[in-house]
């Protein structure tokens, strides 16, 4: 398929389920840098989207952490294209947790979250290699 132009307001979303070997602190916590990790993904197909080819993540201009992340949270990442300069592409992001353990019901038992928990937000730009 071939790109397409990139358009302010396309946004692509991932989802996926935390796995419990990704816990790094106490309280069955995830570290902030594995939303970061969703987000160059997710950005990533989001280039490949608009311009036919994966970018370059150059820089966050801000992030922030609004909510934990746990082991065995089922987690979507969206990035939406905000501004389209020459090569770079701005992007906002953001994490919510969709599903979660519910301990109390059982080992394995989870809940579908309505609505799904913000956990964090960012804006960056991604660069577009010269074309060649
Ligand atoms: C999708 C996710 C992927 C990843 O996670 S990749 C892993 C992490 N990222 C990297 O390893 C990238 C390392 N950095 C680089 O390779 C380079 O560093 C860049 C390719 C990011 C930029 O280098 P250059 O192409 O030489 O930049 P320029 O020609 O000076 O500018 C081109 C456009 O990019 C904007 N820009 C450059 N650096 C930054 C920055 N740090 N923050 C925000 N914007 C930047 C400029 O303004 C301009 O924009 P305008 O084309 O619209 O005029």
């Amino acid at each position: 398929m071939n790109p397409q132009h990139p358009t302010e307001g396309t946004s692509v979303t991932h989802r996926r389920y935390v796995p419990h070997s990704h816990a790094h602190y106490g309280g069955n916590l995830v570290d902030g840098a594995y939303g970061l990790g969703l987000f160059g993904d997710v950005a990533t197909e989001l280039c490949v989207r608009t311009d036919g080819d994966e970018g370059l993540f150059a820089g966050y201009t801000g992030v922030q952490f609004l909510a934990p992340l746990h082991a065995g949270d089922v987690v979507e990442a969206t990035a939406t294209l905000v501004r389209v300069g020459t090569r770079s592409r701005g992007m906002e992001f953001e994490a919510r947790v969709v599903c979660r353990a519910a301990p109390d019901r059982g080992p394995s038992a989870a809940d579908v979250l309505d609505p799904p928990i913000v956990i964090t937000r960012a804006t960056g730009t991604v660069v577009i290699p010269p074309k060649q």
